[in-house]
């Protein structure tokens, strides 16, 4: 099937050149609507084989429901999506590990034998599952716990075990739906170092997330989802490249030439200038500044990170929205805390 380019696609169009044999995920325009409101609204999302990718939005902006799609679980209104080669995504369920944003195992199961089970629902036999599982268990530091029931496992173990069960047919592809929440920060950074080594690995890891940190320290690629559109789908430094680095200069002169090397709309505060470093870059200015006699005192430019091209992608709205987001679960995080 020949796709034609969606057209209210703004993305960097850096993936245009990978062909779709490289892509473990590709999906042009999905559309999902539920009792007349669009969730999804036309969604283009292309994931390289052995990626970290990450969904990055405020809550409600569409990307369970655009990730149940991607896996099967629902189907398109309308649009393409051809998931490890396979227009029918749930012809290769067995090669994709699934964790759902609600967590739950059944509380009477054995740790070991909730991934068993995990494993022969991806066709992996029980008795190989529950070796693999005990193996799992031990290289994560939870092999103490093999033993005990679902319901004596503290809440972030229980999640780990589940988190486990998903690897345990070792899948080409794994797709976490919210990962990091309801994981203390320990058990945040462990969750950071399994996903890089399942990507060193080959294995292609996609989740969502409302975390911008997390998108950052991990991804490769991310798909920015506000209001079920996604107005940016690409690398992460793409995102960041939009913006211009911006420039803090610290000068003993007060006037001379070399204030001809600053922007008409450069701020002035305090001791420091505050400008976008000019599209000349970095060696014309500080040339302009040294030759001009600005006394420079300290100079440094900063690259926008992953926050500020989030707003000046999506929107102001949608920053905050994905602030809200993070400030719920935290507080969620605290209150659940405090209920032990
Ligand atoms: N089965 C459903 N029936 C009706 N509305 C739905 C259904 N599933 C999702 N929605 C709505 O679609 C929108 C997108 O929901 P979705 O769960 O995909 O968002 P999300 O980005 O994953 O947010 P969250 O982090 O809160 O889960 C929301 O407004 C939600 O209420």
């Amino acid at each position: 099937m020949k796709i034609e380019p969606f057209a209210s696609f703004t993305g960097t169009p850096v993936l245009d050149n990978v062909p779709s044999a490289d892509l473990a995920i590709e999906a042009r325009g999905l559309v999902k609507r539920f009792d007349g409101f669009t969730a999804v609204d036309g969604v283009d999302i292309s994931v390289p084989r052995g990626a970290i990718y990450g969904i990055l939005g405020p809550n409600g902006a569409g990307k369970t429901t655009t990730l149940r799609m991607l896996l099967g679980i629902i189907d398109p209104d309308s649009g393409y999506r051809c998931v490890l080669g396979h227009e029918r995504p749930t012809e290769v369920a067995r090669r994709i590990g699934y964790l759902p944003e609600e967590r739950g195992l059944y509380p009477a199961m054995k740790a070991v034998e909730a991934i068993a089970f995990l494993a022969a629902l991806r066709g992996v036999p029980l008795k190989e599952g529950r070796r693999r599982g005990r193996e799992l268990l031990e290289q994560h530091g939870l092999g103490y716990a093999a033993d005990r029931q679902i319901r004596q496992l503290s809440k972030g173990m229980a999640q780990q075990v589940q988190l486990l069960g998903t690897l345990v047919h070792e899948p080409d592809l794994v797709v976490f739906d919210e990962p990091f929440s309801g994981l203390d920060a320990l058990n945040q950074g462990k969750l950071e170092r399994m996903i890089r080594s399942l990507a060193e690995r080959g294995t292609t890891v996609i989740f969502s997330t409302h975390v911008i940190a997390h998108a950052e320290r991990l991804c490769d690629q991310i798909a920015i989802i506000a209001g079920g559109k996604v107005p940016f789908a690409g690398p992460v430094d793409a995102a960041r490249d939009r913006l211009r680095p911006q420039v803090r200069l610290e000068t003993r002169a007060q006037e001379g030439p070399w204030r001809a090397a600053i922007p008409a709309d450069a701020r002035h505060e305090g001791r420091f200038w505050f400008f976008t470093l000019p599209e000349s870059g970095v060696e014309p200015l500080l040339r302009a500044l040294i030759e001009g006699d600005a006394g420079i005192l300290s100079l440094s430019i900063e690259r926008p990170g992953l926050h500020d091209a989030f707003v000046s992608i999506a929107g102001e709205a949608a920053a905050r929205a994905l602030e809200e987001s993070a400030q719920e679960e935290a507080e969620k995080a605290i209150q659940k805390k405090g209920r032990r």
